[in-house]
């Protein structure tokens, strides 16, 4: 049997129209304002540059506005946060996202923590996290948001299945087990000291890869019948999980690419378009 296909790139288009929609009614109404999206890319790394014109791009797509802002690769920690009070306190400006990674010398955490929560639209701060591990309100981390969107729209069951989560960084692993946590799943993180990868895979309904190396997981760790995700993205399009094996004997799986990376887009511009209404007054 071959398995479903969970298609990022179509749910990721089906639902720009239905913000290009709201966008437009948010216009209409105001006199012409639109949701903005301020993206801050620091350096001159090509791939984050690629990923940021994405993002401006996708904006576009649905009519609403950006504002790109690039600083160099010298910036200090206080240049960037006077940036981003900057663009905090400038109320044109409905969303902020800084691409990670920034320079060495630049104190990161401080720099997503210094975006004003209800900015945070690609769910990077502390408190945004805090909030959503906790249930409360909050934009969630975009990756491991869009990927629990994709679930949801293909009707993946959540609740007591064993979720094995590879991967804890704070934009994509961590935030991630926390969201299956709180759709009822019993979660496995595992990470670099973790023993026994390969056994804990093995006990997965659902794999979450989130490792930053190509191919690392092996498709003979994971059982027939278990739902894939592999959020990873290498150049030439391969994922962190050896996808092809796979693709006649699991339950379902996402394409690499074309599956978790338009979602990732799909869900800044989605909560910049709601961060939007409920400033402009959707
Ligand atoms: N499609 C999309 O939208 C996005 C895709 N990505 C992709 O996802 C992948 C992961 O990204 P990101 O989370 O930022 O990467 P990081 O490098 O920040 O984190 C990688 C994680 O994998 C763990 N890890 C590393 N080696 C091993 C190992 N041998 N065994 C088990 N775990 C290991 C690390 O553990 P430890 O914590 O112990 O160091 C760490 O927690 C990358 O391929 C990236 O390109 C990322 C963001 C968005
Ligand atoms: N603050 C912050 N937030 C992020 O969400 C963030 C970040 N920093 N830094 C880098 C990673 C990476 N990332 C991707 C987004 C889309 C695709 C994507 O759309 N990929 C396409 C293919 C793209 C191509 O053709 O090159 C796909 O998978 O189909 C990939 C990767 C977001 N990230």
């Amino acid at each position: 049997m071959s398995a479903l296909v969970l298609d990022g790139k179509a749910l990721a288009k089906k639902t720009e129209e239905e913000l290009s929609t709201r966008v437009a009614a948010l216009k209409e109404k105001s006199g012409g304002q639109t949701p903005i999206l301020a993206t801050i890319l620091v350096g001159d790394d090509p791939a984050s540059a690629t990923y940021v014109r994405m993002k401006g791009n996708a904006c576009r797509r649905v009519g609403m506005d950006s504002m790109q802002v690039e600083l160099p690769s010298s910036i200090t920690t206080e240049e960037l946060l006077a940036k981003i009070e900057e663009l905090n306190a400038n109320p044109n400006v409905h969303g902020i996202l800084l691409q990670h990674p920034v320079p060495e010398q630049v104190d990161e955490r401080a720099c997503f923590d210094a975006i004003e929560l209800d900015k945070d639209v690609d769910g990077v701060t502390c408190l945004g996290f805090g909030r959503m591990a906790m249930g409360e309100e909050a934009y969630g981390c975009a990756t491991p948001k869009g990927i629990m969107r994709l679930l949801e729209a293909y009707e993946i069951d959540i609740a007591g299945k064993h979720a094995v989560v590879v991967g804890r960084s704070p934009i994509l692993g961590k935030p991630m087990a926390a969201m299956l946590l709180n759709a009822n799943a019993t979660v496995t993180i595992c990470h670099s000291r973790t023993r026994d990868l390969a056994e804990h895979i093995g006990r997965a309904d659902i794999v979450i890869g989130a490792v930053g190396r190509p191919e690392f997981i092996k498709a003979e760790w994971i059982r027939d019948d278990a739902v894939v995700v592999d959020a990873g993205y290498h150049p030439g399009g391969i994922g962190d999980i050896e996808l092809e094996p796979l693709k006649d004997r699991v339950a379902a799986y996402t394409p690499v690419p074309g599956g978790v990376g338009p979602m990732t887009i799909n869900t800044l511009i989605y909560q910049s378009v709601d961060s939007g209404e409920r400033k402009i007054g959707g």
